[in-house]
Protein backbone atom coordinates (compact mmCIF):
# COMPACT_ATOMS: atom_id res chain seq x y z
CA UNK A 1 0.00 0.00 0.00
CA UNK A 2 0.99 3.57 -0.44
CA UNK A 3 2.45 5.32 2.17
CA UNK A 4 3.44 9.42 2.35
CA UNK A 5 6.50 10.32 0.95
CA UNK A 6 9.00 11.40 3.03
CA UNK A 7 11.59 13.52 -0.09
CA UNK A 8 14.33 14.44 2.68
CA UNK A 9 14.71 10.69 3.74
CA UNK A 10 17.65 9.58 1.55
CA UNK A 11 20.19 7.07 2.60
CA UNK A 12 23.71 6.66 1.44
CA UNK A 13 23.55 10.52 0.86
CA UNK A 14 23.53 13.70 2.80
CA UNK A 15 22.40 15.83 0.63
CA UNK A 16 18.54 16.47 0.33
CA UNK A 17 16.77 16.62 -3.31
CA UNK A 18 15.14 19.30 -5.06
CA UNK A 19 11.95 17.62 -5.81
CA UNK A 20 9.10 18.08 -8.06
CA UNK A 21 5.64 18.33 -5.80
CA UNK A 22 3.20 15.19 -6.41
CA UNK A 23 0.90 15.13 -8.74
CA UNK A 24 -1.94 13.99 -6.11
CA UNK A 25 -2.96 15.84 -3.04
CA UNK A 26 -2.36 13.04 -0.64
CA UNK A 27 1.63 13.43 -1.08
CA UNK A 28 1.39 9.49 -2.76
CA UNK A 29 3.67 9.35 -6.19
CA UNK A 30 3.15 7.61 -9.52
CA UNK A 31 5.49 5.57 -10.82
CA UNK A 32 6.53 8.37 -13.53
CA UNK A 33 6.89 10.96 -10.43
CA UNK A 34 9.47 8.49 -8.95
CA UNK A 35 11.06 8.52 -11.87
CA UNK A 36 11.23 11.76 -11.84
CA UNK A 37 12.49 12.34 -8.38
CA UNK A 38 15.38 9.82 -9.43
CA UNK A 39 16.31 11.60 -12.43
CA UNK A 40 16.31 14.97 -10.75
CA UNK A 41 18.70 13.57 -8.34
CA UNK A 42 21.28 12.39 -10.89
CA UNK A 43 21.09 15.51 -12.75
CA UNK A 44 22.65 17.43 -9.68
CA UNK A 45 25.87 15.32 -10.76
CA UNK A 46 26.29 17.05 -13.39
CA UNK A 47 28.82 20.28 -13.42
CA UNK A 48 29.23 22.34 -16.39
CA UNK A 49 31.62 21.54 -19.34
CA UNK A 50 30.99 18.06 -19.02
CA UNK A 51 30.18 15.87 -21.97
CA UNK A 52 27.07 13.45 -20.85
CA UNK A 53 25.74 10.55 -22.22
CA UNK A 54 22.20 11.23 -22.64
CA UNK A 55 20.35 8.26 -21.46
CA UNK A 56 16.55 6.66 -23.28
CA UNK A 57 13.41 5.56 -21.59
CA UNK A 58 10.66 7.18 -19.37
CA UNK A 59 13.07 7.51 -16.60
CA UNK A 60 15.91 9.24 -19.27
CA UNK A 61 13.74 11.12 -19.89
CA UNK A 62 12.76 13.26 -17.23
CA UNK A 63 16.87 13.93 -16.66
CA UNK A 64 16.75 15.46 -20.33
CA UNK A 65 14.26 17.40 -19.52
CA UNK A 66 16.41 18.61 -16.54
CA UNK A 67 19.50 19.22 -17.93
CA UNK A 68 17.62 21.32 -21.14
CA UNK A 69 15.96 23.28 -18.31
CA UNK A 70 19.36 23.97 -16.38
CA UNK A 71 20.99 25.32 -19.51
CA UNK A 72 17.87 27.67 -20.10
CA UNK A 73 18.33 28.58 -16.61
CA UNK A 74 22.11 29.33 -17.32
CA UNK A 75 22.45 26.99 -14.50
CA UNK A 76 24.67 24.84 -16.72
CA UNK A 77 27.04 25.94 -19.43
CA UNK A 78 28.94 24.34 -22.29
CA UNK A 79 27.18 21.10 -21.65
CA UNK A 80 27.40 18.10 -25.04
CA UNK A 81 24.77 15.58 -25.00
CA UNK A 82 26.12 12.59 -26.67
CA UNK A 83 21.91 10.87 -27.42
CA UNK A 84 21.97 6.95 -26.89
CA UNK A 85 18.73 6.67 -29.08
CA UNK A 86 17.05 8.72 -31.94
CA UNK A 87 13.99 9.20 -29.48
CA UNK A 88 16.28 11.14 -27.00
CA UNK A 89 18.40 13.05 -30.21
CA UNK A 90 15.30 14.48 -30.59
CA UNK A 91 14.17 15.46 -27.24
CA UNK A 92 17.29 16.84 -26.72
CA UNK A 93 17.17 19.02 -30.20
CA UNK A 94 14.16 20.12 -28.95
CA UNK A 95 15.64 21.71 -25.48
CA UNK A 96 18.47 22.71 -27.57
CA UNK A 97 20.98 20.71 -25.84
CA UNK A 98 24.11 20.74 -27.90
CA UNK A 99 25.14 17.10 -29.22
CA UNK A 100 27.56 15.35 -30.47
CA UNK A 101 28.82 11.88 -30.79
CA UNK A 102 31.38 9.06 -29.32
CA UNK A 103 33.53 9.96 -32.57
CA UNK A 104 34.44 13.62 -31.54
CA UNK A 105 34.52 12.60 -27.62
CA UNK A 106 35.80 9.20 -27.10
CA UNK A 107 35.53 9.78 -23.28
CA UNK A 108 32.17 11.09 -21.33
CA UNK A 109 32.39 12.59 -18.29
CA UNK A 110 28.83 10.82 -17.42
CA UNK A 111 26.22 9.08 -18.40
CA UNK A 112 22.72 9.30 -16.62
CA UNK A 113 20.44 6.37 -17.65
CA UNK A 114 17.45 4.03 -16.70
CA UNK A 115 17.26 0.59 -16.36
CA UNK A 116 14.80 -2.58 -16.80
CA UNK A 117 16.55 -4.54 -13.64
CA UNK A 118 18.84 -3.76 -11.01
CA UNK A 119 20.77 -6.60 -9.29
CA UNK A 120 22.26 -6.03 -5.68
CA UNK A 121 25.81 -5.71 -7.26
CA UNK A 122 24.78 -3.10 -10.02
CA UNK A 123 24.08 -5.19 -12.39
CA UNK A 124 21.53 -4.29 -14.87
CA UNK A 125 18.89 -5.62 -17.92
CA UNK A 126 18.72 -2.89 -20.53
CA UNK A 127 17.28 -2.75 -23.99
CA UNK A 128 13.51 -3.04 -23.33
CA UNK A 129 13.18 -0.08 -24.84
CA UNK A 130 14.79 -1.32 -27.70
CA UNK A 131 18.08 1.03 -27.51
CA UNK A 132 20.80 -1.23 -25.25
CA UNK A 133 23.50 -1.13 -28.40
CA UNK A 134 24.15 2.61 -28.29
CA UNK A 135 23.66 2.67 -24.68
CA UNK A 136 26.68 0.24 -24.24
CA UNK A 137 28.77 1.56 -26.50
CA UNK A 138 28.57 5.10 -24.69
CA UNK A 139 27.94 3.97 -21.04
CA UNK A 140 30.66 2.01 -21.48
CA UNK A 141 32.99 5.01 -22.76
CA UNK A 142 31.99 6.91 -19.64
CA UNK A 143 33.78 7.53 -16.27
CA UNK A 144 30.46 8.09 -14.13
CA UNK A 145 27.28 6.01 -15.25
CA UNK A 146 24.47 7.07 -13.17
CA UNK A 147 21.65 4.90 -13.43
CA UNK A 148 18.28 5.68 -12.18
CA UNK A 149 14.99 3.29 -11.39
CA UNK A 150 11.99 3.34 -9.39
CA UNK A 151 11.92 0.34 -6.43
CA UNK A 152 10.31 -2.19 -8.85
CA UNK A 153 13.01 -2.35 -11.07
CA UNK A 154 15.51 -3.69 -7.90
CA UNK A 155 15.61 -7.63 -8.20
CA UNK A 156 17.44 -10.56 -6.83
CA UNK A 157 19.55 -11.61 -9.60
CA UNK A 158 19.31 -10.81 -13.00
CA UNK A 159 15.96 -11.62 -14.82
CA UNK A 160 14.60 -11.92 -11.40
CA UNK A 161 11.65 -10.12 -12.94
CA UNK A 162 11.16 -13.04 -15.40
CA UNK A 163 10.55 -10.27 -18.13
CA UNK A 164 12.91 -10.48 -21.30
CA UNK A 165 16.35 -10.63 -21.23
CA UNK A 166 17.03 -8.74 -25.04
CA UNK A 167 19.56 -9.06 -27.52
CA UNK A 168 19.73 -7.62 -30.53
CA UNK A 169 21.19 -9.49 -33.76
CA UNK A 170 21.09 -9.05 -37.04
CA UNK A 171 18.40 -9.27 -39.74
CA UNK A 172 19.99 -11.90 -41.75
CA UNK A 173 18.78 -15.05 -40.97
CA UNK A 174 17.54 -14.12 -37.83
CA UNK A 175 15.19 -17.23 -36.87
CA UNK A 176 18.45 -19.35 -37.24
CA UNK A 177 20.40 -17.08 -34.71
CA UNK A 178 17.42 -16.83 -31.97
CA UNK A 179 17.27 -20.79 -32.46
CA UNK A 180 21.33 -20.62 -31.37
CA UNK A 181 20.01 -18.52 -28.35
CA UNK A 182 17.59 -20.17 -27.61
CA UNK A 183 20.01 -23.87 -27.49
CA UNK A 184 22.54 -21.42 -25.55
CA UNK A 185 20.48 -21.06 -22.34
CA UNK A 186 18.12 -23.81 -23.39
CA UNK A 187 19.09 -25.13 -19.77
CA UNK A 188 16.88 -22.28 -17.86
CA UNK A 189 14.02 -23.35 -19.80
CA UNK A 190 14.56 -20.28 -22.28
CA UNK A 191 11.78 -19.15 -25.36
CA UNK A 192 13.22 -16.92 -27.66
CA UNK A 193 10.93 -14.73 -29.26
CA UNK A 194 11.67 -11.88 -32.05
CA UNK A 195 10.13 -8.61 -30.96
CA UNK A 196 7.29 -7.12 -32.65
CA UNK A 197 6.32 -3.74 -33.89
CA UNK A 198 3.21 -2.07 -33.31
CA UNK A 199 1.73 -3.42 -36.06
CA UNK A 200 3.13 -7.28 -36.02
CA UNK A 201 6.07 -6.63 -38.13
CA UNK A 202 9.86 -6.98 -36.84
CA UNK A 203 10.89 -3.98 -34.76
CA UNK A 204 13.87 -2.79 -35.91
CA UNK A 205 16.34 -1.10 -33.90
CA UNK A 206 17.92 2.55 -34.30
CA UNK A 207 21.03 0.69 -36.11
CA UNK A 208 18.70 -1.71 -38.64
CA UNK A 209 18.81 -4.95 -36.39
CA UNK A 210 16.13 -6.64 -34.41
CA UNK A 211 15.90 -7.50 -30.85
CA UNK A 212 15.35 -10.72 -29.92
CA UNK A 213 13.70 -11.20 -26.07
CA UNK A 214 14.57 -14.28 -24.18
CA UNK A 215 12.16 -15.85 -21.55
CA UNK A 216 14.11 -17.40 -18.81
CA UNK A 217 11.45 -20.07 -17.28
CA UNK A 218 13.99 -21.04 -14.35
CA UNK A 219 16.62 -18.60 -12.24
CA UNK A 220 19.67 -17.65 -13.56
CA UNK A 221 20.79 -16.98 -9.65
CA UNK A 222 24.02 -15.68 -9.39
CA UNK A 223 25.08 -17.86 -11.87
CA UNK A 224 28.46 -16.59 -13.98
CA UNK A 225 26.64 -13.90 -15.59
CA UNK A 226 30.04 -13.05 -17.66
CA UNK A 227 30.42 -16.63 -18.65
CA UNK A 228 26.76 -16.30 -19.85
CA UNK A 229 27.59 -12.99 -21.50
CA UNK A 230 30.05 -14.54 -23.47
CA UNK A 231 28.65 -17.09 -24.46
CA UNK A 232 25.70 -14.63 -26.05
CA UNK A 233 28.13 -12.91 -27.42
CA UNK A 234 30.20 -15.73 -29.14
CA UNK A 235 27.30 -16.13 -31.48
CA UNK A 236 27.51 -15.23 -35.17
CA UNK A 237 24.63 -12.65 -35.90
CA UNK A 238 24.36 -11.60 -32.30
CA UNK A 239 25.49 -7.70 -32.15
CA UNK A 240 24.89 -7.09 -28.48
CA UNK A 241 22.83 -8.21 -25.29
CA UNK A 242 20.71 -6.20 -22.36
CA UNK A 243 23.25 -7.16 -19.51
CA UNK A 244 25.25 -4.30 -18.08
CA UNK A 245 27.70 -5.87 -16.10
CA UNK A 246 29.80 -4.04 -13.67
CA UNK A 247 28.79 -0.91 -15.44
CA UNK A 248 27.14 1.26 -13.35
CA UNK A 249 28.96 3.42 -11.18
CA UNK A 250 25.90 4.11 -9.19
CA UNK A 251 22.29 3.84 -8.87
CA UNK A 252 19.91 6.14 -7.66
CA UNK A 253 16.32 4.49 -6.64
CA UNK A 254 12.99 6.02 -5.85
CA UNK A 255 10.62 4.72 -3.88
CA UNK A 256 7.57 5.43 -1.86
CA UNK A 257 9.77 6.15 1.63
CA UNK A 258 12.54 8.16 0.08
CA UNK A 259 15.46 7.80 -2.21
CA UNK A 260 18.45 5.60 -1.58
CA UNK A 261 21.41 6.06 -3.52
CA UNK A 262 24.03 3.01 -3.94
CA UNK A 263 27.44 3.20 -5.08
CA UNK A 264 29.76 0.44 -6.39
CA UNK A 265 31.80 -1.14 -4.45
CA UNK A 266 29.87 0.07 -1.01
CA UNK A 267 28.08 -2.53 1.06
CA UNK A 268 24.74 -0.24 1.55
O1 LIG B 1 16.17 0.32 -24.32
C1 LIG B 1 15.76 0.98 -23.38
C2 LIG B 1 16.60 1.36 -22.24
O2 LIG B 1 17.53 0.41 -21.86
C3 LIG B 1 15.85 1.92 -21.05
O3 LIG B 1 16.76 2.67 -20.31
C4 LIG B 1 15.23 0.88 -20.16
O4 LIG B 1 14.39 0.05 -20.93
C5 LIG B 1 14.42 1.51 -19.01
O5 LIG B 1 13.37 2.24 -19.55
P1 LIG B 1 12.30 2.97 -18.64
O6 LIG B 1 13.00 4.05 -17.91
O7 LIG B 1 11.29 3.48 -19.63
O8 LIG B 1 11.71 1.94 -17.73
Amino acid sequence: MARAYDPLFITSDNSPIDVPSPSSSSMTLTKDELKRIAAYKAVDFVKSNMVLGLGTGSTAKHAVDRIGELLRQGKLENIVGIPTSKKTQEQALSLNIPLSDLDAHPVVDLSIDGADEVDPRLNLVKGRGGSLLREKMIEGASKKFVVIVDESKMVKHIDGSKMALPVEIVPFCWKFTAERLRRVMEGYGCEARIRLGEKGEAFVTDNGNYIVDMYLEKDMGDLNLRVVSDEILRLPGVVEHGMFLDMASTVIIAGELGVKIKNKHSSC
